[in-house]
């Protein structure tokens, strides 16, 4: 919500600068005439939201939207079904139900929109529904925005903090039990750190979740019992350095870590979007560098180093604002 509410503000302090009419260079065609680009609402926006952080990913596209001009269609993801139900009931108290009319389903429901004109769709979600909402979208050659998942590697560098490191990762890996977009997914490291690394991350773990995570009220479970059979798929063979428990009727997976993972392994295929951390040990940041490159590009990058030469690599570089 922090985020959400900073996102207004923002928009509420410089949305008067950013629709106003931007002036443009003048040059030998346009000599003789007034020359700026104005900006006007694109007209009906289609937002598709997923179930992770299901109030933020579904309002926060909606905000941009609405502040550019637009109608929206609302569309939060069924499988947070009671943010979606309060979504419904909450949304047309305070907006114009036929401007922005929050529309509930599941994948029928989403499809018969999608069969719809829109003038933007921001889709947020998984990569392979992403690829069937560009090729609806494209048959109205309908511009989208995708915000999609991906397999986000972690380097830890030999040289650097490793209770930085470790803490760090621990959060970001397990808040949320791992169902988080920009996750670190698995661990890239040299095999010299990868005892102390997993002595560093069981602190941690007892630090942020006690003896016993299940117990704690910090420590999530994962959404329905589809992707916890998903998730527990992804473990089956797999060597456990800490964790592994697991409870299928209240959805819950122990933070795990695993260690000697193949790096072709059923874990290293696909985005975990779980609490499982696979360790993979390279003998250098070259070596960790070629690993990821071989892989779809994914949608944020970890690195921890002392060395700055590490943040000097193109593909740390060139990744954003979440590296
Ligand atoms: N990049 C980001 O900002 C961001 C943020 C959150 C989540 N994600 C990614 O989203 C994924 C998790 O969400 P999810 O995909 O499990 O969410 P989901 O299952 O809720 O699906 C997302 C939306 O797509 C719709 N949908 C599902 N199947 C469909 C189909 N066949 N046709 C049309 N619409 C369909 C759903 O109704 C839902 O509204 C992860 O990959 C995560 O990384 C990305
Ligand atoms: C608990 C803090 C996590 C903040 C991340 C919120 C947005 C994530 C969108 C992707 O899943």
């Amino acid at each position: 919500m922090m985020g959400l509410l900073a996102e207004i503000e923002l928009i509420i302090d410089n949305l008067h600068k950013w629709a106003a009419p931007q002036h443009v260079k003048k040059n030998l065609t346009t000599m003789g005439d007034d020359v700026y680009i104005n900006y006007e609402p694109l007209g009906v926006v289609l937002v598709i939201g997923a179930w992770n952080y299901p109030l933020v990913v579904v309002l926060q596209p909606v905000v941009g939207a609405i502040a550019a001009g637009n109608a929206v269609v609302i569309k939060p993801s069924e499988v947070a079904e009671h943010t979606a139900k309060l979504l419904e009931k909450i949304v047309p108290r305070y907006l114009d139900k036929e401007l922005y009319p929050v529309v509930n389903g599941g994948v029928p429901e989403t499809t018969k929109l999608l069969a719809e004109r829109f003038d933007h769709i921001f889709y947020t979600g998984n990569t392979s529904v992403g690829k069937i909402i560009m090729q609806a979208a494209a048959k109205f050659l309908t511009p989208v925005t995708l915000e999609l998942g991906g397999k986000s590697p972690c380097y830890i560098d030999k040289d650097c903090d490793i209770d930085i490191a470790s803490r760090r990762i621990t959060w970001g890996k397990f808040v949320n039990c791992g169902q988080t977009c920009i996750a670190p997914d698995y661990v890239l490291c040299d095999k010299s750190i990868q005892g102390k690394l997993i002595e560093k991350i069981k602190e941690t773990l007892k630090e942020f979740y006690g003896e016993n995570p299940k117990e704690s009220q910090d420590y999530e479970r994962i959404i329905n019992q589809r992707h916890f059979k998903r998730v527990l798929g992804l473990l089956q063979g797999e060597k456990v350095a800490i964790g592994g428990e697991h409870d299928e009727s209240s959805c819950y997976i122990a933070p795990t870590v695993l260690i000697d993972v193949k790096p072709n392994a059923k874990v290293m295929q696909e985005e975990i979007f779980g609490p499982l951390l696979p360790i993979i040990t390279v003998k250098d940041v070259d070596e960790a560098i070629q690993f990821i490159n071989q892989k779809e590009k994914p949608l944020a990058l970890y690195a921890f180093a002392n060395d700055k030469k590490v943040f000097g690599y193109p593909c740390v570089q060139n990744l954003g604002p979440d590296c």
